[in-house]
């Protein structure tokens, strides 16, 4: 299982987000997890990559991959993050194919004393030219665009061959040919032994590989399931508290105003 959260507590600073949480997802899964402003998806997210860690009390945990204690550079091995959160962190000194190579030490940055080899720097200019980020190699983060950033960082995502993807509204700041690029590596990357968690606002990044829908509202999951029976007209103009109405055409999803 990749993930296994029992009966979990957490805080962000004086706000109790969870209350007894619970989500299980299975190794190969592909999730979507929606919910309004404030609703804990990206708590959710950061409790997955231990950037917090639930209150301790009896019978609470959080496994991933099977343990309690897994170590953060295995986990970061295992799993490609993409958040709004990491391009903001990001240090700003440091080229765009520093960024895309940080990617294989798990790093934000400078990877220390580890040197990428050869092949590993031509794994990256490869993915960046796929990405179409090829020209930022020597530019410095600082001086790229919020769109040309997450290029970057979709590479860094990627670089690796993670087993599994968590990407927290990942075409915020892309254009759509650059969001087209994202949703084809997403499609990509979603073979059956990969899993994917996408937080979106997005029905229409859904791609339809995601075959499970999580539905999150002030901290609770109100609905959690197949796809097709999550997202519905009903569901998602109670989740946003706005009418609206949801179709669907080959697997993908649109919304808009009823
Ligand atoms: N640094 C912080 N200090 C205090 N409270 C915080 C902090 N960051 C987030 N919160 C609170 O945690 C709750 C959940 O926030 P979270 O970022 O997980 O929501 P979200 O569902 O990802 O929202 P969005 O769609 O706006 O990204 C919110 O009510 C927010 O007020």
């Amino acid at each position: 299982m990749l993930l296994d959260i029992r009966n979990a507590d957490a805080w962000v600073n004086q706000n109790k987000i969870f209350n007894g949480l619970n989500l299980q997802i299975e190794q190969g899964e592909k999730i979507a997890v929606l919910g309004p402003n404030g609703a804990g998806k990206s708590t959710l997210l950061k409790l997955i990559t231990r950037e917090i860690y639930p209150v301790v009390k009896e019978n609470s945990y959080i496994r991933l991959y099977g343990s309690e204690t897994i170590n953060l550079w295995e986990l970061r091995k295992k799993i490609g993050l993409l958040s709004q959160d990491l391009q903001a962190d990001y240090t700003p000194y440091c080229t765009g194919l520093d960024v895309v190579l940080s990617g294989f030490f798990g790093s934000v940055g400078q990877h220390g004393h580890l040197q990428a080899t050869d092949e590993q720097r031509t794994q990256a200019l490869q993915t960046m030219k796929q990405l179409g980020i090829i020209q930022a190699e020597s530019i410095m983060y600082q001086r790229l665009s919020t769109g040309q950033q997450r290029r970057l960082l979709l590479a860094r995502a990627l670089i690796h061959q993670p087993e599994a993807l968590i990407f927290d509204e990942p075409s915020s700041g892309l254009d759509p040919g650059a969001a087209f690029a994202l949703l084809k590596q997403m499609r990509n990357f979603c073979r059956p032994d990969h899993s994917l968690i996408l937080v979106t606002h997005h029905l229409d990044e859904i791609i339809p590989e995601v075959q499970r829908v999580v539905l999150i509202k002030q901290g609770k999951i109100v609905a959690d399931g197949d796809k097709a029976r999550i997202l519905t007209s009903t569901n998602i103009s109670l989740l946003y508290d706005i009418p609206v109405i949801v179709s669907e055409q080959d697997n993908w999803y649109r919304i808009r105003p009823a």
